[in-house]
């Protein structure tokens, strides 16, 4: 490596472990072996300098519950650890429901899937980097090195996979699943979740406030309102998949190309001598950006007669103000107000924004009050994800392959997937067992009727007609006819490696409104809305049942 060099100024070694750097011409080579045993593929010399790489921004290793790592020790010590196993990844209720329910007590609603790009990149990156094997070698639980060793060589080597971003899902259906040994799924459990609850549950509420506004433009404005930085960066980023047009956020800006805009504050006005010479100043250098704040002082009385002034002797120049921005007070009467001053001052173009804790309620209850706002500006409600702060999304083992004592009993093939199944006091809770995937039926109008979650072998391309079940009350049944069936996971990493093409942000947000468009606005509303159908096939309700009845007799779980 050149003296002037540290190893962040090569290229991103993925996946590798360490980077060779020959001493000879400085190319760099990638490995996930520390000795160096070849040549240098540029000028064939035979000397490296060798070095763990370690990008303190890549450190996901260690981002487990402590039970995570003492579950792989034990089975490592088991000598079980590799053993394939299938998790899904569902979860049971959406979030923003309020508990009314329709008649028989059930909750509609839905999530907008987000996260999958950050996960990717996540497991990409994934690896216990030298500082994280230090730290666990300090535990008291006194891992053994042989454990550590095979833990610094540690890759997500299994296949996932996913429903795609922006895409919309429901109560139980699988929206992940993961076969890889054991330990990984174990180790990736509380990442995978993090990651996806926190990304989904923001798209979801924004994807709320998209419904509502409509054509409306919608602005995010939460950074500082964000539980930590990296809520406010994602959060901003599903913010632009569900349809806002832009953010404050200039972090995310950067980093994922998001359209990035703002009005101004009261800080600058109050540092003025006037509010006028305040809105002069700032449009004087931003003649096409102004949007002047109206309320430091009186909205109505002086806020509007300024910003009028300033649009005027922007008009003078050549330039229409943009728009005029309140925050307090009766947004439904000032913004009625404002239109009729600005209109009777030929000001016709200048837009209304609105912003003051703002969610699709306040949004909803204004439009309906006939407030003339074209612009809302949502931070706090929006990025905490106010009304509904967690999604309880959950990683479960539904199978798994054979034990070797199986195998020699002649009981399993290795072929053989043994569905597992979790039994609870609450039918609801009971896990879906087995491995499976999932159908979604669209009728010939291309609008969305059902999910249909069937075991792996199953198939749905030949039937006409199919009567999807309710998972826990028989009453409740629903016969679709001529529908076309689509499978709704992508294949994402097939042993390790990633097999998905990652679709630009741009290309998230089109799917995102593309596939709200197949549902029903119904199933879309914010209060009460209709409950979607997530039905499991004969088969697998009848092995669900057998395997209940099973575990009830005390055969264990099995
Ligand atoms: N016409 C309206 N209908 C429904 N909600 C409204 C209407 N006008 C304002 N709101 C909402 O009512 C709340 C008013 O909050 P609050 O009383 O804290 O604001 P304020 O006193 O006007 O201003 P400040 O933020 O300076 O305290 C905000 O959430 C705002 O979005
Ligand atoms: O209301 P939100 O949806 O969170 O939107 C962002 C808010 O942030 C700013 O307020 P600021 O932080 O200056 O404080 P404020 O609430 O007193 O206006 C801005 O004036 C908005 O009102
Ligand atoms: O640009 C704005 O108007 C803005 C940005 C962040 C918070 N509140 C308002």
């Amino acid at each position: 490596m050149k003296p002037d060099k540290t190893i962040f100024d090569y290229v991103k070694p993925t996946k590798f472990r360490y980077i060779h750097i020959c001493t000879n011409c400085d190319q760099p080579h990638f490995s996930n072996e520390e000795v160096a045993n070849r040549s240098c593929l540029a000028c064939e010399g035979t000397h490296f300098h060798v070095t763990p790489y370690y990008n303190p921004a890549e450190d996901y290793a260690l981002d487990v519950d402590y039970y995570a790592i003492t579950m792989m020790y034990a089975l490592w010590k088991e000598g079980l650890h590799k053993t394939e196993v299938v998790f899904d990844d569902f979860y049971r209720k959406a979030p923003f429901v309020k508990a009314v329910g329709d008649v028989t007590g059930e909750l509609g609603g839905y999530v907008a899937f987000g996260g999958l790009g950050h996960l990717i990149d996540t497991i990409e990156n994934l690896y216990f980097n030298e500082s994280d094997i230090a730290y666990l070698r300090t535990r008291p639980e006194n891992f053994d090195e042989a454990f550590l060793e095979d833990l610094r060589k540690l890759r997500f080597s299994g296949d996932l996979y996913a429903v795609e971003e922006g895409n919309l899902i429901f109560p139980n259906t699988p929206f992940i699943r993961v076969e890889a040994p054991v330990w990984e799924c174990i180790w990736i459990e509380a990442m995978l979740l993090n990651i996806i609850n926190a990304e989904s549950l923001v798209l979801t509420k924004g994807s709320r406030m998209k419904t509502i506004a409509g054509e409306d433009t919608l602005l995010e404005m939460g950074k500082r309102r964000a539980q930590g930085r990296d809520a406010s960066v994602y959060g901003a980023k599903m913010a632009y998949i569900a349809g806002f047009a832009a953010t404050s956020n200039v972090k995310a800006g950067k980093q994922f190309d998001v359209p990035v805009t703002g009005t101004q504050a009261h800080v600058y006005i109050m540092f003025h001598p006037s509010e006028l010479e305040a809105f002069l100043a700032y449009a004087d250098v931003f003649p096409e950006k102004t949007i002047p704040l109206l309320d430091t002082t009186d909205t109505l009385g002086s806020g509007l007669p300024n910003a009028i002034t300033t649009a005027h002797a922007l008009a003078e120049k050549g330039y229409d103000m943009a728009a005029v921005r309140l925050d307090s007070g009766d947004l439904a009467y000032l913004s009625k107000e404002v239109r009729k001053r600005l209109d009777e001052a030929g000001l016709q173009h200048v837009k209304i924004a609105a912003t003051n804790d703002l969610d699709e309620y306040t949004i909803a209850s204004l439009k309906q009050q006939g407030a003339k706002i074209d612009i809302w500006g949502v931070g706090t409600k929006y990025i905490t994800a106010y009304d509904n702060p967690a999604l309880g999304g959950v990683h479960k083992i539904v199978a798994r392959r054979p034990f070797a004592d199986e195998f020699e009993r002649g009981v399993y093939t290795f072929d053989d997937w043994i569905a597992l199944i979790k039994i609870s006091e609450s039918m609801e809770k009971i896990l879906n067992p087995g491995r499976k995937k999932v159908y979604r039926l669209f009728g010939k109008d291309g609008m969305a009727k059902g999910d249909y979650i069937c075991l792996e072998h199953e198939t749905l391309e030949e039937q006409q007609e199919i009567t999807l079940k309710h998972p826990t009350n028989p009453l409740k049944v629903k016969k679709v006819g001529n529908f076309e069936a689509t499978l709704l996971h992508k294949s994402i990493f097939q042993r390790g490696k990633l097999v998905y093409q990652v679709p630009t942000l741009q290309t998230v947000r089109q799917y995102h409104q593309q596939q709200k468009q197949c549902f029903w606005e119904e199933y879309l509303r914010l209060e009460v809305p209709e409950v979607y159908r997530v039905a499991l096939s004969d088969e697998l309700r009848q092995m669900k049942a057998r395997l209940i009845a099973e575990h009830r007799g005390g055969e264990g779980h099995r």
